[in-house]
């Protein structure tokens, strides 16, 4: 069965978010995952995964300067310094958080920009990461993102990401296999998650087209939990999705699979 992780970024935003960690464990979450942890002290998260119970088990790298555009530094030539200092970053915060997997985020590739050189700037950054990462346990991965959500992000499709893990060639990097992305980009869910087994290491479910709760839409979710454990993929399940209305209210779906 799933190992659900609530996502602190997009739920319980009903409280600030240093809360969202009681209300997780009170609603009967034992893992999380949040997009950037760097506004905090690690000192000061890992002091709340212990009191309520909790476990990280996913964060970003850096996204950059958002204002003007930026999604992600490890894929923007000539900025291999700061994708590598907030690589360094990332691994301090996840030794503190004990945290098994950081999500390394490409970049924008803006138009007329030479695609080819974002790709090998991407892999050599996260080659740089993974034997640094290695030595810890901890494993990274990549995400495709719909362009719905992110226009002209460098990974659009799960086989784009695919050929990049393909091609930084480390045995602790990853897809990071969001449904929410994949159905938008790929379809095909079933046979894409038969064609993804063993390359994938953490799953996020969101409904499509309205990303809410997975109770919804057009995803059949119980059919992808099932299909996950017959795969035998015993990883983490990132609940990335903005509730309907009130988090816990929207919780239904979740009551028969508290882990
Ligand atoms: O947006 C997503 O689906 C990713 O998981 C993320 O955290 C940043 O793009
Ligand atoms: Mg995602």
């Amino acid at each position: 069965m799933p190992k659900f992780a609530a996502n602190l970024t997009m739920m319980f935003n009903e409280v600030p978010f240093l809360d969202r960690f009681e209300a997780a464990a009170k609603a009967g979450f034992k893992y999380v995952e949040y997009l950037w942890p760097y506004d905090y002290p690690a000192e000061e998260l890992k002091a709340k995964l212990d009191q309520y119970g909790l476990k990280q088990v996913l964060f970003n790298t850096s996204a950059g300067d958002v204002a003007n555009g930026e999604w992600g530094l490890a894929a923007i030539p000539n900025r291999e310094a700061d994708a590598r200092r907030d690589i360094d970053q990332a691994l301090e915060y996840a030794l503190a958080l004990q945290c098994p997997t950081v999500h390394i985020m490409a970049a924008v590739v803006p138009e007329r920009e030479n695609r080819s050189a974002y790709e090998n700037t991407f892999v050599e950054n996260v080659r740089y990461a993974a034997e640094k990462f290695k030595p810890h346990g901890i494993n990274i991965c990549l995400e495709a993102l719909s362009p719905e959500v992110k226009p002209n992000y460098l990974l659009k499709s799960q086989f784009d990401t695919l050929a990049i893990v393909e091609k930084v060639d480390r045995d602790n990097v990853f897809v990071q296999l969001d449904y929410f992305h994949a159905q938008n980009v790929d379809g095909n869910l079933a046979r894409l998650t038969d064609k993804l087994k063993g390359k994938f290491s953490h799953v996020q479910i969101a409904s499509v087209p309205d990303r809410h709760e997975p109770d919804e839409g057009e995803i059949n979710y119980q059919y992808i939990f099932d299909k996950l454990d017959e795969i035998g993929y015993d990883d983490y399940v990132g609940c990335e999705y903005k509730p309907r209305g009130d988090t816990v209210a929207g919780l239904g779906w979740f009551e028969k699979y508290k882990n």
